[in-house]
């Protein structure tokens, strides 16, 4: 072979190669493994060891040529680079060694229907293993129940629900209650070894990650049903939750946010709570607004109930905002000033309410703002004073009434003056937020005095009773609810000096000792019935501190992404 033909040969071979490079750099990036596996890999190449081979070659023929051209002598001085000589090196290292596991030998005598199973060997540390186990009724046989999201077995991506353990550290679990493995599994220390018997159809995990806010409170140490109390998760009313697996109808696996463990727990479903619930419920006598206490005897579920409440009339008191006095309750005469409102909250259905994140778009209307309070608490006058401050950002919804107008009174401004016919009427179409009668007349705050403000460009600022929440958190409200909540009796001493409380219709005292401690039993009541319903808490200490307080909430539920209920958002099928 001609010079000329040995060169054309030469330049075909080295765009083969190089083209190889291409392709095999190409396949590594699309494979998913890991930089030892892509740097041996790569080190293994058959394009690399055709360039080194190629180097290699080179450098041994331009040792012999004479009067070379200047690009060849800058190709010989690369190659004869410490680089490249290291990663010729490296490359020889790298691709005499044998790196994978060394096995020992399979046995000749196998016989044909031996099962292939799996040693699984891990270090136990402070966590646990995360994996629960259950016994077949019919075989004894033990398998993995479920594998906790995040947690050691999980990580190590070797255990899975649904594989049968044969052994553990070396016996035989046969015959063994899951208790008794259990047992076994906390007694040894250092390394856990399974043998085990992979399942075959390994399910697929297709889960989509759910964001929940709790209903209820649950506390597995107290649940006998659970099936690891170990690894189940307490939650209290109004924790947001993150579902990380709904694969088991009776028992989910989440985390509580903001997250600070990676490992899941166990909770029950929807379905479970309900029936937990239920269950309890009706082996419980009627205490309305009471929170049932979680149960000593180890035979009832330990669940704290949302308070049943029933739809109707209710006894109860009534909102400054509508110019009237809450503290019905410490009236003398309470049938005459008794008020009525309507609730349509019902917490027993849903334990877990489905939520998203959602902020709200500039160009989009204002969320309405709701303060929740007991009595005297002072949210009347941090809305007053919300409005006083940015009237033209803030203002209070003009409620309806049937009483007649003052001399001095407009309708449409302190009040929109109807009849007691038309009033009904709106009661009737569900057209008020909530509503009472005092004196023979009634006062209501309307759906519609609300979208007014709204549509108005303004942020609607109201006070309301805390059964009103559930008609307030709408779609086209999305009310952002504000609990205010007295400081400590001390504090309400010293702030309250020069208060006056309105105890009847514009009858107002200064505050005493026992209206401090009303306040504390009513608040206490209130958070343990609505708190899952609180956006946000403030405490009612110093009036200037809670109106700079005050404005960040409101600040907050307009221009900061907040979870909200699924359904305001996007229209959602139970779940
Ligand atoms: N932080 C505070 N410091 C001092 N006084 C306060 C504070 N907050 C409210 N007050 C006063 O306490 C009294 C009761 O407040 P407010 O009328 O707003 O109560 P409320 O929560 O609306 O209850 P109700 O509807 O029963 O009147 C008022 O005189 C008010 O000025």
């Amino acid at each position: 072979m001609g010079d000329v033909d040995r060169h054309r040969d030469m330049v075909a071979r080295l765009r083969q190669i190089l083209s190889d490079v291409v392709e095999e750099v190409k396949h590594s990036i699309n494979k998913e493994i890991n930089g030892a596996e892509l740097l041996y890999s790569l080190l293994n190449a058959p394009w690399l060891k055709s360039l080194l081979k190629v180097s290699l070659g080179i450098l041994t023929d331009m040792r012999t040529v004479r009067n070379t051209s200047a690009e060849a002598r800058e190709l010989y001085s690369l190659l004869r680079g410490p680089h490249l000589q290291a990663l010729i090196s490296t490359h020889d290292m790298v691709a005499q060694k044998d790196y994978e596991p060394v096995l020992p030998p399979i046995p000749d005598n196998l016989p044909d229907d031996e099962e292939a199973m799996r040693i699984v060997c891990l270090v136990k540390n402070k966590q646990q293993l995360g994996a629960t186990i259950k016994r077949n009724g019919i075989t004894g046989e033990i398998f993995v129940a479920r594998v906790i999201h995040g947690g050691l077995a999980d990580r190590s991506g070797l255990l899975h629900a649904g594989d049968r353990i044969t052994e553990v550290n070396g016996y035989s679990v046969n015959g063994l209650e899951p208790e008794q493995v259990i047992e076994r599994l906390a007694r040894s220390q250092g390394t856990l070894m399974f043998k085990v018997v992979p399942i075959t159809d390994r399910p697929v995990n297709n889960q989509t990650i759910l964001y929940v806010r709790a209903m209820a409170d649950y506390s597995p140490q107290q649940d006998p049903a659970i099936p690891c109390a170990e690894a189940g998760m307490d939650f209290r009313k109004g924790d947001l939750l993150e579902i990380v697996d709904q694969s088991d109808s009776l028992w989910w696996q989440a985390k509580k946010l903001p997250s600070t463990s990676a490992c899941a727990g166990l909770i029950p479903s929807t379905n479970l709570l309900r029936r937990k619930q239920k269950e309890f419920w009706w082996s419980q006598p009627y205490q309305p607004h009471t929170c049932i206490k979680p149960c000593e005897s180890s035979t009832v579920s330990p669940l704290c109930l949302p308070v049943p409440c029933k739809t109707g009339i209710y006894l109860t008191g009534f909102r400054r905002s509508l110019r009237l006095c809450r503290r019905q309750s410490l009236s003398t005469s309470s049938s005459q000033q008794s008020f009525y409102t309507r609730s349509g909250y019902n917490a027993l259905n849903n334990p877990y309410e489905e939520v998203v994140r959602y902020q709200r778009n500039p160009q989009d209307k204002h969320r309405l703002v709701a303060l929740v309070g007991p009595s005297g608490v002072g949210v009347n006058e941090l809305r007053r004073r919300l409005i006083k401050i940015n009237p033209v950002t803030f203002q209070g919804a003009v409620p309806h009434t049937t009483r007649a107008a003052r001399s001095y009174e407009e309708s449409g401004k302190e009040y929109h003056f109807i009849n007691r016919e038309l009033f009904e009427n709106m009661v009737y179409n569900n057209r008020f937020l909530e509503y009472g009668e005092y004196k023979d007349n009634f006062y209501g705050t309307s759906r519609d005095a609300v979208k007014d403000v709204l549509n108005s460009g303004r942020i609607c600022v109201i006070d309301i009773e805390p059964h009103a929440i559930q008609s307030v958190r709408t779609h086209e409200l999305k009310a952002y609810i504000i609990y205010v909540k007295p400081p400590t009796a001390e504090r309400m001493k010293e702030t309250r000096k020069d208060a006056q409380i309105t105890t009847n219709y514009y009858d107002n005292r200064p505050f005493k000792e026992e209206d401090f401690q009303e306040m504390e039993v009513a608040a206490r009541k209130m958070e343990s019935h609505y708190c899952q319903f609180f956006d946000s808490v403030m405490v009612n200490d110093g009036l200037q501190d809670s109106c700079v307080q005050l404005l960040r909430a409101v600040r907050r539920a307009q221009d900061e992404p907040q979870w909200v209920p699924a359904s305001w958002i996007r229209p959602t099928e139970e779940f």
